[in-house]
């Protein structure tokens, strides 16, 4: 994607000498070699992300997008479309499971209109609306080329944007009714993962309702064949406006050397359209949680990503990754805060 590029620059390598500078401080801290385990590679990852030996990863910027699914009348979902519209004007007033979590670690917070059914006029929104809802994905294509390329352009302006506010590392989410079926559509069309593998009950589909639900993903398959090595006319045809804008926030953060902390199913499957699209923002992610999703555990194996949680949640929002987020936390103030055995004066092997 040409103008993505130009839109971006480039995504930089990882940093080696400062993930070196790491690795070497960490193993000068007072503790057994290796000790802290996963927390010691994580500030390495965190170095070589960020291009600094002693990485900062506060405050948080979290991007929750929101988008409604032509595809939520077929019965995939537990919930009616209206709680998209609902759920975005609860996050304004700081009601949502990821307002709670985002206050515990003391994030920014953004909430973007993308392509809710009906408009909420709150002034906690900002309002980046590329169409009423996505087209039916049974009957038409989620979209046209063009809006799929917005929403990704929507995503990376307003990663930039938070990170512009002081954002030091990014957690994107969303809310949109039907989002675990457009997911799992573009996994399936990524990857050829089989349907009856990722299709989860997403909101907590009934035994028949998941059963519709995959057949669902299986026939909007047959009847658009996306390109898999074609992300945007994947997007285009089986996603969604809050996905293509998760991918986009992803790449904008990754441009500008800022980690992202993934949440579960839906802001992965985001990610994978944004590996796919530059392959290089693969070393800029973090996988917070596993969710309940079945597609969730299929999709981080593909991306190769070991995930830092598994609470059996399955909200979305961001909720998992916001509540990895004091790990990551940790791992940036062992760096900076535990004594070395020379400054403290304790025997090394
Ligand atoms: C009250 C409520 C709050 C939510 N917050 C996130 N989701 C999550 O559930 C939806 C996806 O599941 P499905 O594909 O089954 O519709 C998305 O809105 C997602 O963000 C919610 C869902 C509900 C009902
Ligand atoms: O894993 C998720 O992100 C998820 C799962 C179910 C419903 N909403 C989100």
């Amino acid at each position: 994607m040409k103008d993505l590029e130009k839109q971006l620059g480039r995504i930089e390598p990882l940093h080696q000498e400062a993930a070196e500078q790491t690795r070497q401080h960490v193993d000068q801290l007072t503790k057994p070699l290796g000790s802290l385990g996963r927390l010691e590679t994580l500030a390495v990852e965190l170095a070589a992300m960020t291009g600094e030996a002693f990485p900062v990863v506060s405050p948080p910027g979290i991007i929750v997008f929101a988008a409604d699914h032509g595809v939520a009348t077929e019965g995939v979902s537990a919930y009616p479309q209206e709680v998209t519209a609902q759920m975005l004007l609860n996050l304004t007033h700081g009601g949502a499971g990821i307002n709670v979590f985002a206050r515990q670690i003391g994030a920014l917070q953004k909430f973007v209109d993308v392509g809710v059914a009906v408009e909420v006029d709150a002034p906690g929104v900002c309002k980046k609306r590329i169409r009423a809802a996505s087209g039916n994905i049974l009957r038409e294509a989620a979209m046209s080329r063009e809006e799929a390329k917005r929403s990704i352009q929507i995503g990376v302006e307003s990663a930039q944007e938070i990170v512009a506010d002081g954002a030091k590392v990014l957690i994107v989410g969303e809310v949109g009714i039907g989002n675990t079926t457009a997911s799992s559509a573009i996994l399936s069309a990524l990857t050829e993962a089989d349907p009856d593998e990722i299709v989860g009950r997403g909101t907590g589909l009934t035994d028949e309702g998941w059963q519709r639900k995959k057949a669902v993903v299986r026939e909007a398959l047959a009847l658009h064949r996306p390109d898999a090595a074609d992300p945007i006319d994947v997007l285009a045809k089986v996603g969604g406006m809050e996905i293509g804008a998760m991918a986009g926030a992803i790449l904008g953060a990754a441009s500008r050397r800022v980690p992202v902390l993934l949440d579960g199913f839906i802001a992965t499957v985001a990610a994978l359209l944004a590996v796919r699209l530059q392959p290089t923002v693969a070393d800029y992610l973090i996988a917070g949680h596993r969710s309940q999703e079945p597609g969730h555990a299929f999709v981080l194996k593909t991306l190769g990503k070991e995930p830092l949680l598994d609470l059996n949640l399955r909200l979305g929002e961001g909720s998992g990754a916001a509540l990895a987020f004091p790990i990551i936390e940790a791992s940036t103030r062992m760096v900076r805060e535990m004594a070395t055995f020379a400054s403290a004066g304790v025997s090394d092997r």
